[in-house]
């Protein structure tokens, strides 16, 4: 039934506005700033080479500032362009250090835009150039985004232990002496939540006599554990994140690319790394203890709605959006420059180069998105025991 309301001028330019931001066009121009500018990152990255023997500080100060003009983009795309306003609960003791040490983050990992998010939180607290995560091998092939991490020492592995201890333990040793504040984040479930990866890490729960999850996998242990004992002294705390979103929403990159807003809540508990236990097996009990409370948590949240604590909601940066209008502004004047030529030539094989051009721009950054697609996730925890 219409609405015999007419709509006031205020509710016409928004329903424009939300129009625009589902255009093809208004895509394919923030895709084509966010390859081109990381494409010119990478290149910087690799000028930055030969400062590494000399002075290894220095180049990493600077891969942090190219590291965050490209990540920062995403930040903006979802606090200005989709107007997502993250919401954060946690003591405001506590909130006073965050940005101003290095922590281990230990974040569920169920949502499509959940590393988007965390981003986001890394620049609210002025970290994000120099984040890092553990992330599987094949993020670190993935074009601009995973050759950036590599600069930005990034740590990789295959999920197969005997083969990657070393080069786990030694990256962590790397970072010893990192020269500016790091959050470390891991996904302890060490795989994206489905149905199937949760009903068979159950079975490995109930063989262990360990209590359920329900929303969450059973957290794999030894990377935990590795982490915590290569960073004590580096690290000050474990900070221990809970992720949900508002009104049971799936959000997705698709979604946020289109200029839809999401509602993300996330709950944060500080925990010093000194209570952590050294050793391996009594580790391994208490982050499965810290993975029934974080159950409990969302448990609580699909009730009523909201965590346990104060809430707050940091006021967004303006440098994400100033840096991805500065990116956007160098790289479309060329683009104008070139399209006017165009036009004007008329040739036939030019507008097709182009036409190829924008098409690949497209089909690439489609490509990219899809690896955020939970519907793509990998094999990873089913069957039983696949590593
Ligand atoms: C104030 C605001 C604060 C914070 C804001 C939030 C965040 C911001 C922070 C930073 C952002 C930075 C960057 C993010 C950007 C982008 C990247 C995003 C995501 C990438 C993430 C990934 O790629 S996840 C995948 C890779 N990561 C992991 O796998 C980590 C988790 N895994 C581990 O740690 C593992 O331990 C391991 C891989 C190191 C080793 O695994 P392995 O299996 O070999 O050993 P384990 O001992 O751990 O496990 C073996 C035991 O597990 C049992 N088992 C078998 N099958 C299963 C199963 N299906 N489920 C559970 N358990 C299973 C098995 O039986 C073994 O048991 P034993 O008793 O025999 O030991
Ligand atoms: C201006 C903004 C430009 C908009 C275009 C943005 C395009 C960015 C595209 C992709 C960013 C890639 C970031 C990849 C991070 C994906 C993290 C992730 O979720 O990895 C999954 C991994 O944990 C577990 O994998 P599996 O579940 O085992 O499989």
């Amino acid at each position: 039934m219409s609405s015999h309301f007419p709509i006031s001028a205020e509710e016409g330019k928004m329903g424009l506005v939300q129009w625009l931001k589902g255009q093809f066009l208004c895509h394919l121009v923030i895709c084509y700033g966010f390859l081109v500018s990381g494409l010119l990152v990478n290149l910087l990255q690799i000028c930055t080479l030969p400062l590494w023997p000399i002075n290894k500080q220095l180049a990493r100060r600077i891969n942090c500032k190219l590291g965050y003009c490209l990540t920062s983009q995403s930040v903006a795309l979802l606090e200005w362009w989709s107007g997502t306003e993250v919401v954060l609960y946690t003591d405001p003791e506590n909130y006073r250090l965050y940005g101003k040490e290095n922590a281990i983050v230990v974040l569920n990992h169920n949502f499509e835009i959940d590393f988007l998010c965390g981003w986001t939180f890394c620049d609210i607290f002025g970290v994000l150039g120099a984040s890092k995560c553990l992330a599987k091998k094949e993020l670190s092939y993935l074009p601009v985004i995973g050759w950036m991490w590599y600069f930005l020492e990034m740590v990789f592995i295959k999920r197969k232990w005997e083969e990657d201890k070393r080069n786990f333990v030694q990256s962590l040793q790397n970072l010893r002496d990192y020269p500016e504040n790091f959050w470390f984040l891991l996904h302890c479930e060490g795989t994206r939540f489905t149905e199937e990866k949760h009903q068979v890490s159950m079975e490995v729960a109930e063989k262990k006599g360990l209590p359920k999850l329900k929303h969450h996998l059973l957290p794999r242990t030894k990377g935990f554990w590795v982490a915590v004992q290569n960073l004590r002294g580096t690290v000050a705390a474990v900070y221990c994140c809970t992720l949900n979103f508002r009104n049971n929403e799936t959000p997705t990159l698709l979604g946020v690319l289109n200029g839809e807003k999401y509602h993300p809540d996330l709950y944060v508990r500080r925990i010093p790394l000194e209570s952590i236990p050294e050793d391996e097996a009594e580790c391994s009990a208490w982050l499965h203890k810290l993975y029934q409370e974080k159950d409990k948590f969302q448990e609580d949240y699909s009730q009523t709605g909201c965590f346990p604590g104060p809430k707050v909601t940091p006021p967004r940066r303006s440098w994400a959006l100033i840096n991805w209008l500065g990116w956007t502004c160098l790289l479309l004047y060329p683009l104008c420059l070139l399209l006017v030529q165009l036009v004007k030539s008329g040739s036939i094989l030019t507008i097709l180069a182009t036409v190829g051009f924008c098409a690949a721009v497209s089909v690439g950054v489609r490509w990219m998105i899809g690896q955020t697609e939970i519907k793509r996730s990998s094999s990873y925890g089913v069957p039983l025991n696949n590593k």
